[in-house]
């Protein structure tokens, strides 16, 4: 499989070493605007390779996408990230031009390409690349879910003391601060609901504390996250490339599913070597679909300032 990553800053870069780790990549090209940088970038990631013991071979380039012709699953990193203090949806100025070239130039070389969009603000990103490559909706999708999911295992660990792997929980709904939908109700360690383990204020301050993850970091950091993003998407390719009909949240096109239309927003998905290969329609409560009802108005909203 040939992976094409767009963007070799942190998370691009991130995304390229978790990929090139699973070795299941024959070839991962980096592409940046910055000249040299992704050659640097994989050039470093390559000098690892027998350190690691992977046969991945990874590859750079400036903004030439003949390097990336036939590839098979292409991730959009390129872009500016948040500063502290700043919504993801005060990036869109910047960032949709970006996008919407880069995916416009992937497809180009690429014709039968997956497109994984990271860059943000991210759902709105999503329905760019989609309105603006005319791709089938199975084709294009957008990584939050997937990575807000494991913040949210973290949390309800921490909460419960108990070890990650013995935590499930999933995160739909727009990826910003305030549309991400902890589903603390479906949330389990190793079965039992993680709510008789924890105090439903507890579990208030854990759903608090997932929403504002990346701002959390953001804050720590300077500038946004890039390991769990990396590897959020690393678990993606690997579902594709695997065909493994694996099940996560991600920002899907939608008409119908949910009462949603004409919007990419995160929704469970199972997902196989054809990219979305089904979007999963669980039975919401009331509040769940009120919350996910904002969360889409919400999105909407910064898509109309597309
Ligand atoms: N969806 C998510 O869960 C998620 C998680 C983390 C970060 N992000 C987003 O990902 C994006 C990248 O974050 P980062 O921390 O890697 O930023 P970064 O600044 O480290 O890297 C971005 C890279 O994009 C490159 N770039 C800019 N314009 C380009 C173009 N036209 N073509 C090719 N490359 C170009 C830059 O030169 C830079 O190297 C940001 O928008 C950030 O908000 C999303
Ligand atoms: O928080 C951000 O701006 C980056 C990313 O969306 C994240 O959740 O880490």
């Amino acid at each position: 499989m040939k992976v094409t990553v767009v963007g070799a800053g942190a998370v691009g870069a991130s995304c390229a070493e978790y990929i090139a780790m699973k070795d299941f990549a024959s070839e991962v090209v980096l592409v940046d605007i910055k000249e040299g940088f992704a050659e640097g970038k994989a050039m470093d990631l390559m000098q690892t390779a027998s350190l690691n013991g992977f046969d991945t071979k990874i590859t750079g380039s400036t903004n030439d996408y003949t390097k990336t012709a036939n590839s098979d699953v292409a991730v959009i990193t390129s872009g500016i990230p948040r500063k502290p203090g700043m919504t993801r949806e005060e990036l869109i100025s910047t960032n949709a031009g970006i996008v919407k070239t880069v995916a416009e130039n992937l497809i180009k070389e690429s014709p039968n390409v997956i497109i994984i969009v990271v860059s943000n603000p991210m759902d709105t990103m999503t329905y760019l690349a989609h309105k603006a490559t005319g791709l089938p909706k199975n084709r294009i999708i957008g990584m939050g879910g997937a990575l807000d999911s494991a913040r949210f295992k973290y949390r309800l660990a921490e909460a419960t003391e108990a070890p990650i792997s013995d935590i499930d929980g999933m995160v739909i709904g727009g990826h910003s601060d305030t549309g991400m939908i902890p589903l603390t109700r479906l949330a389990t360690r190793n079965s039992v609901p993680v709510s008789q383990f924890i105090s439903e204020e507890r579990m208030q301050e854990v759903k608090e504390a997932t929403k504002v993850g990346g701002a959390t970091l953001t804050k720590l950091l300077g500038t946004s996250a890039w390991y769990a993003p990396g590897a959020a998407v690393a678990a993606m390719v690997h579902a594709i490339a695997t065909d493994a009909h694996k099940m996560f949240p991600c920002s899907c096109f939608l008409e119908g599913e949910y009462g949603l239309n004409d919007i990419c927003i995160g929704v469970p998905a199972l997902i196989g070597a054809n990219g979305v290969e089904k979007i999963v329609e669980i039975e919401l409560s009331a509040t769940e679909k009120e919350e996910l009802t904002n969360s889409a108005e919400a999105v909407s909203k910064t898509n109309g300032l597309l």
